[in-house]
């Protein structure tokens, strides 16, 4: 039994589960939960988000037992079906189903790949992925596949089938370029999200607002990019954008787990105050961009 394995994935685990803590408290946060309010979602608190975070803890130390007993892959896609009956049972609604999923995913990666290392990490991932949507068979009429049928798009799915490129080439990228340049983990948290609204195929999005909802959350992240670079009043226009998109019942759940899978990422790298030179200690790709292909 190799000890300092399992303390190391234990420890990843736990930075993934500060990720999604930091990403939950991130105010303000247009349509979503937050410490202002519950934006565009009534049938959530900050209070269910807090229990649901106790249940992420809970789902990925049973992850680990079974990666840590050699069990059979499916024993964890099982895991993870239970991970969210829990949370739709204790707290009746989704508050953290795309995260249960890309958080299994992103421990099962790093327990085979040995390392943070950015390329080992992705492939990984897409191995992962591959062995889980190969198992999956028909997948579940859920609003995700809904959104996928109806505009062609690839959602969670897809995201994980090309090894997560939201985290690796969009807000990992994006986080470091700013924490590099104003050391405000505030702004880098800030300008992390505007370039992730403009790159996840957000299906929650979709289900609520359509291809124009989409469309408007391209949109509003480029002009969140704009006010950040120009040193303008970000928090007034992130807190008008808050206004609108509950008026409009829009979100973008998925953006906001991939902000926190982000956070929780560089935690683990030990890279989140952008002091330590991530190129040298973890192999991760110089300044990369958003899918945007910006
Ligand atoms: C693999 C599955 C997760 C497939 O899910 P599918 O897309 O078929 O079904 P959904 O129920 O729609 O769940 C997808 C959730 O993923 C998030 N998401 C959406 N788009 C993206 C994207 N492009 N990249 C990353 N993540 C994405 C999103 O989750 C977040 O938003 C939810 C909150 O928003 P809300 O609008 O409230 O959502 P709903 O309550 O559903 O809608 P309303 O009724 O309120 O309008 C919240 O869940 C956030 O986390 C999507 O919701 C799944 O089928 C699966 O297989 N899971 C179990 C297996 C597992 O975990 N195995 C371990 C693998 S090793
Ligand atoms: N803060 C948040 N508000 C609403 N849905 C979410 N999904 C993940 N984080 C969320």
């Amino acid at each position: 039994m190799n000890f300092s394995r399992i303390a190391e994935i234990e420890r990843f685990a736990q930075a993934l589960i500060k990720g999604a803590a930091m990403g939950l408290y991130l105010t303000p946060k247009p349509g979503l939960v937050d410490l202002a309010d519950c934006g565009s979602h009534p049938d959530l608190t900050m209070a269910k988000m807090e229990r649901s975070l106790h249940i992420l803890a809970d789902y990925l130390e049973e992850m680990i037992r079974s990666l840590a007993d050699n069990e059979h892959f499916i024993c964890r896609a099982l895991i993870g079906r239970k991970a969210e009956e829990v949370m739709f049972k204790v707290l009746g609604t989704n508050s953290h189903k795309g995260y249960i999923f890309l958080s299994g995913l992103l421990i099962n990666a790093r327990w085979h790949a040995g390392s943070h290392d950015e390329s080992a990490m992705e492939k990984a991932v897409v191995a992962a992925a591959a062995q889980y949507f190969t198992a999956q068979g028909e997948a579940d009429a859920t609003n995700g596949r809904s959104a996928r049928l109806r505009y062609g798009t690839g959602g969670i799915v897809r995201e994980a089938q090309r090894g997560l490129p939201s985290l690796f080439t969009c807000g990992v990228p994006a986080y470091l370029d700013a924490i590099g340049r104003t050391g405000s983990f505030s702004i880098a948290c800030f300008h992390t999200l505007s370039r992730l609204m403009q790159t996840v195929e957000d299906t929650t999005t979709l289900h609520r607002g359509g291809a124009m909802g989409l469309a408007r959350i391209r949109r509003d992240g480029l002009r969140l990019e704009q006010v950040i670079a120009e040193n303008g009043d970000h928090i007034s226009f992130l807190e008008d954008l808050n206004f609108e998109y509950s008026r409009l019942n829009l979100t973008m759940g998925g953006v906001a787990d991939m902000l926190s899978l982000t956070l929780g990422y560089l935690t683990a790298c030990g890279l989140l105050t952008g002091e330590r030179d991530r190129s040298r200690h973890h192999g991760l790709r110089s300044i990369g961009r958003c899918a945007a292909g910006r």
